[in-house]
């Protein structure tokens, strides 16, 4: 890293260039996965803490993303898609990244422990030092289980909704961590499929790179093979119903079809069709957790409006 990295930009930067430092298309479903963990929660918040608690985890995690450019600066720099960022295009210099990741950082957390409690912050606080130093600074370069166990991060938002909600954690708070926990890998293997030369360039030892196409698209299929019985956990609990399980059952099935496909496919194929199946199921598998949580949203809305069935056996 040079020193102008640092301190000199090509021009005035302008407020959209920090925006992007908050990587805010990723963190849409961060929040809105938050949202639902706190609007599931059987204890009814405020709308005031509740908006402002949300804002507070949008915050932490646009933090958590301006600290992970920091970091990442010269990786993003060899990567087609991230050479445009504020950093690597001299936008930004790392230390505008580090100083707004860092106040940003403090004071999402301290606004969060205000506004709703201290459970809902210690999790904030943990989930962005999951992000930014755990994942970031440590295992990304390290070694290709590095999403396995970092994605843990992007799992913890809905328990962070539900802990503002609550105060605490619970069984169906662990279940929506699992979730995102094991949707997690096959989401971004998908993606390291048909973006295997920015990784290999950068020297990201991603699991194309390190162990090829063959078993990314072992992990990819066995992966959604566990995940499915997981989503069908929060149907037989407070959070969940029929609703939510039909929805699910869908949504599974055609998981399962995309990564059957993705499975069989060998390079010279997926070669042939420019990784046509493996786009098509990097794309569906954000709607895939999109819906899946506006399944519970809808669950929380019919038991608030007293719709849901009264005898739906609900386990946790
Ligand atoms: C370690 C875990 C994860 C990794 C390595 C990862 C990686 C990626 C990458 C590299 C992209 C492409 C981004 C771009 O085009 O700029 C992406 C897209 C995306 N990811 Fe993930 N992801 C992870 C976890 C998550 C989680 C937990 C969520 C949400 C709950 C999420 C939601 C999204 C969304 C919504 C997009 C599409 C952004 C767009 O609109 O282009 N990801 N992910
Ligand atoms: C509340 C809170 C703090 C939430 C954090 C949520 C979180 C950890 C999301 C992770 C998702 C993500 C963008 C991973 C990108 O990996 P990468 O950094 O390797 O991707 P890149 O190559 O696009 O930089």
């Amino acid at each position: 890293m040079t020193d102008a990295s640092w301190s000199q930009t090509a021009r005035e930067p302008e407020f959209g260039d920090y925006l992007e430092l908050l990587k805010p298309r990723v963190m849409r479903l961060v929040v809105f996965t938050a949202a639902v963990g706190l609007l599931a929660a059987p204890v009814a918040v405020h709308p005031v803490i509740a908006v402002a608690s949300i804002l507070c985890i949008a915050v932490g995690a646009g933090a958590s993303g301006a600290l992970n450019m920091w970091w990442d600066s010269d990786i993003d720099a060899v990567m087609s898609r991230t050479k445009g960022r504020p950093i690597p295009s001299g936008r930004l210099t790392r230390g505008d990244a580090l100083a707004l990741g860092l106040a940003l950082s403090g004071f999402s957390v301290v606004m969060l422990a205000l506004f709703a409690n201290l459970v809902a912050a210690g999790l904030l606080a943990f989930t962005i030092f999951f992000y930014s130093v755990v994942y970031s600074m440590w295992l990304k370069r390290a070694t290709p289980q590095n999403i396995v166990i970092g994605g843990a991060a992007g799992a913890f938002p809905p328990m962070i909704g539900w802990a503002v909600a609550t105060g605490g954690v619970s069984a169906a708070s662990i279940a929506m961590f699992l979730m995102i926990f094991l949707w997690t890998p096959p989401h971004f293997w998908a993606l390291a499929l048909f973006r295997n030369d920015d990784y290999t360039r950068a020297g990201v030892p991603m699991l194309p790179v390190t162990s090829g196409e063959r078993v990314t698209r072992n992990h990819i299929f066995a992966y959604s093979l566990i995940l499915v019985p997981v989503t069908l956990v929060p149907a037989f609990s407070t959070i969940g119903g029929p609703v939510y399980l039909a929805g699910v059952l869908l949504l599974n099935a055609k998981l399962l079809a995309d990564a059957w496909t993705v499975w069989r496919r060998d390079e010279a194929t997926a070669a042939g069709d420019k990784l046509r199946a493996e786009k098509r199921f990097f794309g569906f598998s954000i709607v895939y957790l999109a819906i899946i949580f506006a399944l519970i949203l809808a669950e929380a809305g019919l038991k608030a409006g007293g719709l849901a069935p009264a005898h739906w056996p609900a386990l946790f």
